[in-house]
């Protein structure tokens, strides 16, 4: 029986991300899905903390709070950032291979921002994990790159994908936040509410 069912609350994941939705599931929610377009861009000038919250409550505010009054409705955005760079998805396969160039032997952090909204409350966080690339040959990203296509990911990696599994030294905090959803926190935060 999925959990949600305990409180009868009806959950709604705004996300396209295949990723999402399967830790979602793995959560235990029965929920719908609904996507929403939103403008991804962001203002520079701001932390990577901020842009990323930003991000995820702009993609909520497609939810109007009237007509999902009694749904959770739930966002997120994933950004990674790496020596002060945030690197969200490539833009294509040249984007891609820079980022990998510049991720692999050195450490980075990747970012996710989840949106909540109940009731016509918001509420948002960030949880942080900390991920160590082993170095990587020029041909090892050309291989990933031509293998995996990871251009609707943030920093052009998966690392449920090859490049994880293969090239990863070291990850502190929660593995699911790097795939795109921090579960367990998430899971806290909605109890709260
Ligand atoms: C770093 C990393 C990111 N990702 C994914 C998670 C996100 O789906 C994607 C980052 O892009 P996002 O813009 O956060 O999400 P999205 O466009 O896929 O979905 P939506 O905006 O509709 O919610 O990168 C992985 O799958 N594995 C990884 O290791």
């Amino acid at each position: 029986m999925p959990i949600n069912t305990l409180k009868d609350i009806p959950i709604i994941l705004g996300s396209q991300s295949p990723r999402r939705k399967e830790l979602l599931q793995k959560m235990g929610f029965d929920f719908q899905v609904i996507v929403k377009e939103t403008d991804e861009h962001f203002d520079e000038q701001q932390s990577p903390q901020e842009i990323v919250k930003h991000i995820a409550i702009n993609k909520i505010l497609g939810f109007d709070s009237i007509s999902f009054h009694d749904a959770l409705v739930i966002t997120a955005d994933t950004v990674v950032v790496c020596r002060g760079n945030i690197l969200g998805k490539p833009r294509d396969e040249k984007e891609a291979f820079q980022m990998l160039n510049q991720l692999q032997g050195d450490s980075h952090t990747v970012l996710t921002a989840v949106a909540l909204q109940y009731q016509g409350k918001l509420h948002s966080f960030v949880e942080e994990t900390r991920v160590a690339f082993y170095p990587l040959s020029e041909q090892e990203i050309l291989f990933y790159l031509e293998n995996y296509r990871p251009f609707d990911k943030a920093g052009s990696y998966g690392i449920q994908e090859w490049i994880g599994f293969i090239g990863i030294k070291s990850i502190t905090g929660s593995y699911e936040n790097v795939v795109g959803l921090p579960t367990a926190r998430l899971y806290q935060e909605m109890k709260k509410l």
